[in-house]
């Protein structure tokens, strides 16, 4: 505590006259004593509004900015500014956005006052350690679909640049569906139509990596000031992250910073949130906050659409190739697992054809393309789905098969028969057999129940879409 003798003694020090008094002799200590990142990210942002009454009130660029302040250079402050005749209890931090600068020294101005945008449209990005986007994934390049309108609207939004609206965004499903080429799109657009937005896009396998390099490097309070100056940070492959304990820390509190400062947050997973193993309940809370969305598996016509787009493209560069009405309704109805697989065989049955110098048939691709069309043939198997029922409701393999009727066994083994029944051709007195020996009624039976269930239950609906996905691959 301090008298209130001492109280009085204090200057009043009006803040004109600080920066170049006190406060600027201060920082000159501070500099040394922190060190010079820490000083470039921490305290030379700091401006000092006033010093009164026992006070330095301080202009901050976020909440989260004072708050670290206050937690880890306090008693610094304090310490250079009573060596330098003003002896404070307390330090206060104010957002101010318009006086306000990022970690790095750039302003914190609304958009619409920023000067104009630097001559290239990535250099506001120059500083960050995001991962090169791909020119081919635009949104012109995106074939909407009913399976990803959804996702593929959301991603036009945020893209837009406009107020946030849902934070953060997050896109998940399967293999090869578009999630990273949407992620792209988003950069793409926001660096053509916002150029003045410092976009961050990485994998979280790079987020993990660059913190450990910061960790290892003593450079963490750089990382943090680099992660929480974006203005859009998108992270692909979540998942990646899950089970990794201080990088999920590390992402837990650079979210939270983010989403603090109404900053755009993208992430992308091959599952829902609630659905990724050993990723802390907090953060699952967390991402499940905004617009979750869902980029279900490729239907027949949005198959076709993209067919019909990259074989414009190949056409453009094979133009003596012919290509044989009928062969891309083929592929779109034999390749179902996902787009990638797609694309591969069409670029593998044009550079086939151009070698050859032949028209491209149905019988060239399937010739061409045999491998691929056998593998896509691939049926799932009653025991397939045995196993990864009681895996996903973590149950024993022996417990789901035998004669246990404990309803926390029961109800995901009537699941297995359902899905035994919707995706294989076996009968049911053919999937009774593969339970245990049951009559095919009893198989019946469970099917019924599960139909009746997934009316009503809509996390029984969803467990079942997602062991569709991972079944059919
Ligand atoms: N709707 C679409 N229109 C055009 N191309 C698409 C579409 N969906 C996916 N693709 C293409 O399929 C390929 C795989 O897509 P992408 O890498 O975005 O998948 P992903 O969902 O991120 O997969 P992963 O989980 O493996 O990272 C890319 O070449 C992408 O351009």
């Amino acid at each position: 505590m301090v008298s209130p003798q001492r109280r009085q003694k204090r200057t009043v020090v009006d803040k004109n006259e600080m920066p170049n008094d006190t406060w600027g002799k201060a920082r000159d200590e501070l500099r040394q004593t922190v060190g010079k990142n820490n000083f470039v990210t921490w305290i030379e942002p700091l401006k000092l509004s006033s010093l009164a009454n026992g006070v330095a009130r301080f202009e901050v660029p976020t909440t989260f900015f004072g708050d670290w302040v206050s937690r880890n250079y306090s008693d610094h402050i304090r310490h250079q500014l009573a060596n330098h005749g003003s002896p404070v209890d307390r330090l206060e931090f104010a957002v101010t956005r318009n006086a306000a600068t990022r970690p790095n020294g750039t302003s914190l101005e609304p958009a619409e006052t920023r000067p104009a945008a630097p001559a290239r449209a990535a250099s506001n990005n120059d500083d960050l350690p995001g991962a090169p986007l791909d020119a081919r994934f635009t949104f012109d390049s995106f074939v909407v679909g009913k399976p990803n309108e959804l996702a593929h609207a959301a991603a036009r939004r945020v893209a837009e640049g406009g107020p946030v609206t849902f934070n953060p965004l997050f896109l998940y499903g399967g293999v090869g569906l578009g999630k990273t080429h949407l992620m792209h799109a988003i950069a793409h657009e926001l660096q053509a139509r916002r150029p003045e937005l410092r976009v961050l896009y990485l994998s979280a396998e790079q987020f993990m990596y660059r913190f450990v390099q910061a960790l290892r490097d003593r450079q963490i309070m750089d990382f943090k000031g680099l992660f929480r100056s974006v203005d859009v940070l998108m992270v692909d492959d979540v998942q990646f992250i899950a089970g990794k304990d201080s990088t999920q820390d590390e992402f837990f509190h650079t979210f939270n910073a983010l989403v603090d400062q109404n900053k755009q947050i993208v992430i992308s997973a091959d599952r829902a949130p609630g659905e990724i193993k050993d990723l802390e309940e907090r953060i699952k809370s967390r991402l499940q906050c905004g617009l979750v969305v869902d980029l279900h598996p490729t239907d027949y016509e949005l198959r076709l659409g993209i067919l019909q787009q990259k074989a414009e493209f190949y056409r453009q560069q094979y133009r003596d190739l012919k290509l044989a009405d009928g062969v891309l309704e083929f592929l779109a109805h034999r390749i179902t697992t996902n787009v990638r697989v797609l694309e591969g065989a069409l670029t593998r049955l044009f550079a086939f054809a151009s070698l050859v110098g032949r028209e491209i048939t149905l019988e060239l691709t399937q010739d061409c393309l045999a491998d691929i069309l056998r593998a896509s043939d691939r049926k799932v198997t009653v025991e397939e789905i045995q196993r990864k029922v009681a895996e996903h409701y973590n149950v024993r393999l022996s417990d789901l098969i035998g004669p246990k009727r404990l309803r926390s066994i029961a109800r995901p083994r009537q699941i297995a028969m359902y899905l035994a029944k919707q995706l294989t051709p076996r009968s049911l007195p053919e999937i009774g057999r593969r339970f245990g020996g049951r009559d095919h009624t009893t198989i019946m039976h469970g099917v019924r129940k599960i139909e009746e269930l997934m009316a009503t239950d809509s996390q029984l609906a969803d467990d079942l879409q997602m062991l569709k996905r991972l079944l059919q691959g």
